[in-house]
Order: C-alpha cells, then sequence, then structure tokens
C-alpha cells in the first residue's frame, strides 16, 4: 500500500486492495468501484461522479485485461498512461479514494502468467452478438475479471457506462445469477462536442479516420430523430445508419436494434430498444450506441 496520505492511495496488490476495504466497511463505509482499463477521460469522469452520489468512498481499477482480448486484438496497442491517469484524477478533485493498479490479477504465483487459471465466467445468453459475435473471448474475459475484482475490492455500488452496453447488460445478469452483494449502476454514455463518443481508443484514431467516424454518431442520432417521427421498422433503420458509415469510409462490425434489456433483435420498435454499431476507421474499432424509446 502507498505510504502518501494524497489522493488517491494506489493499491497494487490483491491482498492491500481486500484489506483497505474491510477496514473502510468496519468503519461503516460504503464503497463504489468503478472498473476502467485506464487511459482516462471524461466518460470514465463521470462513472466515478455517478459511484459517489451512492458510496461514501470511490475505488477506480486501472487493469488491462489481457484475458477478454482474442490474440489477434489490440491487447498490444491499447493506449495506456498511468502517471497521466492519476494526475487527471487529482485534478478530477478529492474524490477517488483509490487506484487499484495490480500488476497481473491471473499471477497465482510460481504457475507462470496466467499458467494456473482455468476458472471462467460465462453469461451465456447475453454474450451472444454484436460484441460477442466479433469478439469471441471478450465477455468471457470481461465477465471473468468483473468477478475477481468483486471479489478482492467487495464494493457496494459497481458503475459502468452504457457506452459498452452489451458488456454493462451482461455484468448485470452475472450480478443477479451469481448472487453477488453489488448493485450494478448503468451511467450515460458521454460525447466529445462534436458527437464521437469518448473513448480511450479514440487517439489511435488519425484526423481523416476521427472526421469519419462522427458518421457513427450523426448516424444513430438520425435513426432516433427518424423513430421519433414514426418510422419504426428496423430494417430500414439498420440499413440507413450502415449505409451512411459506410458513404463516409467506415467498414461496419454490426448495426444492431435489439431490445434494451435482453437485447435481442427488434423488427418494428414498440418498446425501449437500443441501437448498437461497431465500426472500423482505420486500424480502429469502435463502438457506439442510442438508446430509442417511444411510446
Ligand atoms: N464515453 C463514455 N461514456 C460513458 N462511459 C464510458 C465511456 N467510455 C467508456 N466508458 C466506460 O468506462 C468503463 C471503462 O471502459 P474502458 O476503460 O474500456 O474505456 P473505453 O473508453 O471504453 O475504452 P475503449 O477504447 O476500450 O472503448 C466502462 O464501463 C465503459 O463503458
Ligand atoms: C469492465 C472492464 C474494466 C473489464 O476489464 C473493461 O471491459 C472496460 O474497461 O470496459
Ligand atoms: N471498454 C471495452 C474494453 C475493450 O474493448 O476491451
Amino acid at each position: 500500500m502507498s505510504t502518501t496520505t494524497q489522493k488517491p492511495l494506489i493499491i497494487k496488490t490483491k491482498q492491500e486492495m481486500r484489506k483497505w476495504s474491510r477496514q473502510m466497511k468496519q468503519q461503516n463505509k460504503t464503497i463504489g468501484l468503478v472498473p476502467t482499463m485506464g487511459y482516462l477521460h471524461q466518460g470514465h469522469l463521470s462513472l466515478i461522479s455517478e459511484s459517489q452520489k451512492h458510496t461514501h468512498l470511490t475505488v477506480v481499477s486501472i487493469y488491462i485485461n489481457p484475458s477478454q482480448f482474442a490474440a489477434n486484438e489490440d491487447l498490444g496497442t491499447y493506449p495506456s498512461d498511468f502517471e497521466g491517469d492519476i494526475e487527471k484524477l487529482r485534478e478530477f478533485g478529492n474524490g477517488v479514494d483509490v487506484v487499484f493498479n495490480p500488476y497481473n490479477l491471473y499471477d497465482y504465483g510460481g504457475e507462470g502468467v496466467e499458467g494456473g487459471h482455468e476458472t471462467w465466467v460465462r453469461v451465456e445468453g447475453l454474450e451472444k452478438g454484436m460484441c460477442g459475435t466479433s469478439r469471441p473471448v471478450f465477455f468471457r474475459g470481461v465477465a471473468t475479471v468483473v468477478a475477481k475484482l468483486f471479489n478482492i475490492v467487495e464494493p457496494d455500488v459497481a458503475v459502468f457506462g452504457k457506452k459498452d452496453y452489451q458488456q454493462w447488460r451482461v455484468i448485470e445478469r452475472m450480478v443477479r445469477d451469481l448472487d453477488f452483494g453489488v448493485e450494478v449502476i448503468g451511467s450515460e454514455l458521454v460525447r466529445e462536442e462534436d458527437g464521437l463518443a469518448m473513448s480511450s481508443r479514440n487517439v489511435r484514431l488519425s484526423p481523416q479516420d476521427r472526421e469519419q467516424a462522427l458518421s457513427i454518431s450523426r448516424s444513430l442520432f438520425e435513426a432516433k430523430s427518424a423513430a421519433e417521427k414514426g418510422k419504426l421498422v428496423c430494417s430500414d433503420l439498420r440499413r440507413s445508419v450502415i449505409e451512411k458509415i459506410e458513404a463516409a469510409g467506415g467498414k461496419v462490425d454490426y448495426v444492431e436494434i435489439v431490445d434494451q434489456k435482453c437485447l435481442e433483435a427488434v423488427e418494428e420498435i414498440k418498446n425501449g430498444v437500443v441501437v448498437c454499431v461497431a465500426a472500423w476507421f482505420g486500424k480502429v474499432r469502435l463502438i457506439d450506441n442510442i438508446e430509442i424509446d417511444v411510446s
């Protein structure tokens, strides 16, 4: 455990993390957890603000979880700037109590990196489709590492961004199905002024790709507006989003219009749906979504 009294306290081991949490609980403090992979931006900071509304203390985890990346994905180029992150958290105010930054959550001593790890959490229905199709080990890795973080930090509340909509729903389901004593909160998606969904990976976009990537949010806003004007047939809305992204030079991974809770595809909008997109601009895969509620 760091000896500095300046917030945030930086904790590097599971043992110290659990010890801190248990000490705080003995003092009747409630704990909120914001899991991240670092390279923090305003979207992450909004999750911290949300956590602070619910608990006395807030822990931010910064850990690039290798098990959610397949071999051909971007683990090796995932952006990282730990010192910059700590600086941002200090500037953000006095609100973050701990940054949990473990070296390797799969090192159990003596068996090599990930060598001994053989237990995985699967959320078998919700992990299918959308990001689960394009990223075959993604939700298995996410559910497992989040379960590990819950067991180590023992939070009362955990906050996830709706930018990663399917991930949020997967975690909610895992918590319900496995009776974790954690309240999961989905926090609103934060955008840049020009509409681009904030994402750590945005830093890897070339200026041209970044400009073209605005087609994602623009096409989503247009789909929402069309639905609100009565255009409720999903195949039409979907086609229009795909065409706009492709016309801008993006490569669509998927565009799906699904029920907000069960994430099953919808043919005609009746209840709450969410239009989910993943698309490539250059070497960067971006995700975004928009909720549509028509009554
Ligand atoms: N723009 C955003 N608005 C709200 N929450 C966000 C936003 N971006 C990320 N988050 C949330 O922050 C948490 C940590 O995400 P992560 O560290 O992977 O950042 P990221 O920006 O999503 O990175 P990536 O480039 O991998 O998409 C997740 O719960 C994620 O949904
Ligand atoms: C939830 C998470 C921190 C698990 O590694 C990650 O998937 C992310 O940053 O969204
Ligand atoms: N926010 C999602 C983390 C990932 O893309 O691996």
